[in-house]
């Protein structure tokens, strides 16, 4: 037996690390562009059309305010470029993912799908998930909530949509050719997924045409635009849907949150999920 070689499977190494920011420091030209957009995009509009998609699944938009995006995209960049940080993931059958991924929590491996200590690419760790970001998660629960009970009467809340604890986050960044084709999350546990805890979804850049539906079926998928500072919540009777990512709207993200975070082209997207039921935070 040959035992000589790493013990993790080689990694390309213009890969890693990967900054999801421009490197290129701000000067103050783009503070002066700052205040400019400020006045060409005038207020933001506040009405929030949050959207009941189906059974189980609600879209909150605009949910995540400008300055909480860019703590968001900050954050990312930081731990991204970290141990455990993004690197481009393959499939089983060796296809690669056309997306950069990094796991929080717990890592996911597309190769086994299973959630892992250590990462199997290069052994790393996975960084722990933010507590604001667990904080953020648990306020879109509850304003789905809220949004559900004042849409209908006689609704139980917790029923359609669970509580979740977020044990791992897995963090996508997509160029603008990235994608992501029609799966289901079901790789927590029998029970966790049993009792419909939903899957959280941060939507941070440029737009995605986000796709639904009950197979894996493109052409009679549901479609949904989400954009920057957009939450989706699927749980209850919608965890199991197949759902995915067939483009990103290249320039659609806000300028003023590129000129603050310093995002490259592209969209980040942050999935949280609770791996078992007994987990407390
Ligand atoms: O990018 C998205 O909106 C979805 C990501 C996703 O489905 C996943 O990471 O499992
Ligand atoms: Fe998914």
């Amino acid at each position: 037996m040959r035992n000589s070689g790493p013990k993790f499977a080689s990694v390309e190494p213009e890969e890693l690390p990967f900054d999801i920011c421009k490197t290129e420091s701000n000067d103050s030209l783009t503070k002066i562009n700052r205040e400019m957009i400020k006045e060409l995009e005038g207020p933001k509009n506040s009405l929030h059309q949050n959207m009941h998609l189906r059974s189980g699944m609600v879209l909150l938009k605009n949910f995540l305010d400008h300055h909480n995006q860019v703590k968001i995209i900050q954050k990312c960049r930081d731990l991204g470029i970290g141990s455990g940080g993004f690197y481009r993931p393959r499939f089983r059958d060796g296809a690669k993912l056309h997306l950069r991924m990094m796991c929080l929590g717990m890592n996911w491996d597309a190769e086994s799908r299973l959630y892992q200590d250590e990462r199997l690419i290069d052994g790393a760790k996975a960084p722990n998930i933010p507590q604001e970001f667990s904080d953020l998660v648990d306020k879109a629960i509850h304003a789905s909530h809220d949004f559900l009970r004042e849409k209908y009467k006689n609704i139980n809340v917790e029923a359609e949509v669970p509580k979740m604890s977020p044990e791992i986050c897995i963090v996508n960044f997509y160029s603008n050719y990235g994608r992501l084709g029609l799966h289901q999350d079901r790789d927590e546990t029998k029970e966790s997924l049993h009792k419909g805890l939903p899957v959280v979804s941060f939507s941070l850049g440029d737009s995605a045409e986000f796709l639904y539906g009950t197979n894996r079926d493109v052409a009679s998928a549901c479609k949904v635009l989400l954009e920057s500072g957009d939450v989706l919540i699927f749980g209850g009777k919608s965890r199991l849907i197949f759902h995915g990512v067939s483009s990103i709207l290249p320039s659609t993200a806000p300028k003023q949150l590129i000129d603050e975070a310093s995002l490259r082209p592209g969209r980040l997207n942050l999935t949280f999920r609770q791996y078992s039921p007994s987990f407390v935070r």
